[in-house]
C-alpha cells in the first residue's frame, strides 16, 4: 500500500455474523469482479452517506440477503488496511432475524461450524473477528498465591472456576519460573475440569510444559520474541497501556490486548489512570480485541462494551471475597 492510499480514511462497513441455533456461521464468497473476488466473508458493505451503522447494517443484511429485524450485539470495531484500501468494521453478532437467507447478489451462501470454517479462505483480518466472536467478556486474573494464605487462596480460587469465568491468567509476580510451574501444574488441571481456560505470563517453554491455553505477555517480551509458534487454539494476549503498544500488539500478531488502567487500583498504585475517554481514545481502532482494566468488576460490563472494549479484566474485581 503507497502513502496516498493509507493517508485515505478508512470507509465504514457493517458486518454481520449470524449464527443459527446450531451455532454455524453464516457466511459469503465475494463475486468475481468484486474486490476480494473468490475469498469468503461476512455480509455486509460500505455505509451510505452518515447513515448510523445499525441502519447500515439492517440494509446491507436485507439487500444482500434477504434477512430483516436482526438483533445482536455490536463485538468489535477495528480498522486495517490489508485490502485494496483502508476499512473500518462494525462487526455485529445476528443471532435473531426474519426471513431465510438467499444470495440475492448471486453469492453463494452457506453455513458452517466453527471447524468447517477452517476450510474456507476467509478475508484477511477475519481472525480478528473470530477473536472477538470467541473470547468471553470477563478474563480473570489471580491475584498472587504467594502473597496470600494458601489455603485460603485455593479456597477462593475454586469459586472463582465456579463463577462462569472462562478465561483466566495465572499471575504470580512474587515466585520464580520454577515455582511458578509447579503451581501452573497444580491449577491448570483443575480448570480445564471446569472448562476455564488458563493463560502463563512466563516463556513458551513453561506455556507447554504445563499445558496452558497460550501466554499472557508485556509487548516488550512480544517484540523481543515475536510471536510464539502457538498450536491451534491456542492465545497470545499482551499488557499494553498506551496507543502504541496495542499498535505494537495487533502488528505483532496478538490474539486480544489489555489496555489499563481506566481507574486507580490497588496492586499498581504508582499507574496513572487513563478514564474512560482516556481508555478509549488509546484503545481506537486497533485491529484486535481490547479488555479494559483497572478498578473494574462486572458492574462495568455495560460501560466498557460501549468504549469498544471485548470486556473486563480484573484480578480484584472478579476474585471472590475470602470466607476466612
Ligand atoms: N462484508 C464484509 N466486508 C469485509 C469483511 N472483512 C473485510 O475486510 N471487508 C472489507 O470491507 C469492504 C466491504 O465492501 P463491499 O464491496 O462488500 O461493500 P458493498 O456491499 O457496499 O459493495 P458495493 O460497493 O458493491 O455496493 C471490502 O473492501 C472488504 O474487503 C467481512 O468480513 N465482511
Amino acid at each position: 500500500m503507497d502513502s496516498a492510499q493509507s493517508a485515505k480514511p478508512p470507509i465504514d462497513i457493517a458486518v454481520g455474523i449470524l449464527v443459527d441455533a446450531r451455532h454455524r456461521l453464516l457466511i459469503a464468497q465475494r463475486r468475481p469482479g468484486t474486490p476480494g473476488a473468490g475469498f469468503w466473508e461476512f455480509p455486509g458493505g460500505k455505509r451510505e452517506g452518515d447513515e448510523p451503522m445499525a441502519d447500515c447494517l439492517a440494509r446491507e443484511l436485507a439487500e444482500e440477503i434477504g434477512v430483516r429485524d436482526c438483533q445482536g450485539e455490536t463485538i468489535i470495531r477495528f480498522a486495517h488496511a490489508k485490502g485494496e484500501r483502508p476499512v473500518r468494521l462494525h462487526v455485529s453478532r445476528i443471532d435473531a432475524w426474519q426471513g431465510e437467507p438467499e444470495g440475492l447478489e448471486g453469492q453463494e451462501l452457506t453455513w458452517v461450524s466453527r471447524e468447517e470454517l477452517r476450510d474456507y479462505t476467509l478475508l484477511p483480518a477475519t481472525d480478528v473477528i473470530l477473536n472477538a466472536l470467541d473470547l468471553p467478556d470477563r478474563y480473570a486474573i489471580t491475584p498472587a498465591r504467594s502473597a496470600a494464605e494458601p489455603d485460603a487462596w485455593q479456597a477462593q480460587f475454586d469459586v472463582l472456576l465456579g463463577s462462569g469465568i472462562t478465561l483466566l491468567r495465572l499471575r504470580d509476580q512474587g515466585i520464580d519460573d520454577a515455582a511458578y510451574q509447579a503451581l501452573a501444574s497444580e491449577v491448570i488441571p483443575a480448570a480445564h475440569a471446569q472448562g476455564v481456560r488458563v493463560l502463563v505470563d512466563r516463556s513458551f517453554e513453561l506455556c507447554r510444559a504445563v499445558g496452558a491455553d497460550g501466554l499472557h505477555w508485556s509487548v516488550a517480551r512480544l517484540l523481543q520474541k515475536g510471536r510464539p509458534n502457538l498450536g491451534p487454539g491456542q492465545l497470545l494476549a499482551v499488557s499494553a497501556h498506551t496507543d502504541r503498544d496495542l499498535a505494537m500488539a495487533a502488528d505483532r500478531g496478538a490474539d486480544f490486548a489489555v489496555l489499563s488502567p481506566v481507574a486507580a487500583t490497588a496492586t499498581h498504585p504508582g499507574a496513572v489512570p487513563l478514564g474512560w475517554d482516556g481508555w478509549a481514545a488509546a484503545r481506537g481502532d486497533h485491529a484486535l480485541p481490547v479488555y479494559a482494566l483497572g478498578g473494574l468488576g462486572s458492574d462495568d460490563l455495560d460501560v466498557a462494551a460501549r468504549h469498544n472494549a471485548q470486556g473486563v479484566a480484573a484480578i480484584r474485581g472478579f476474585w471472590p471475597a475470602s470466607r476466612v
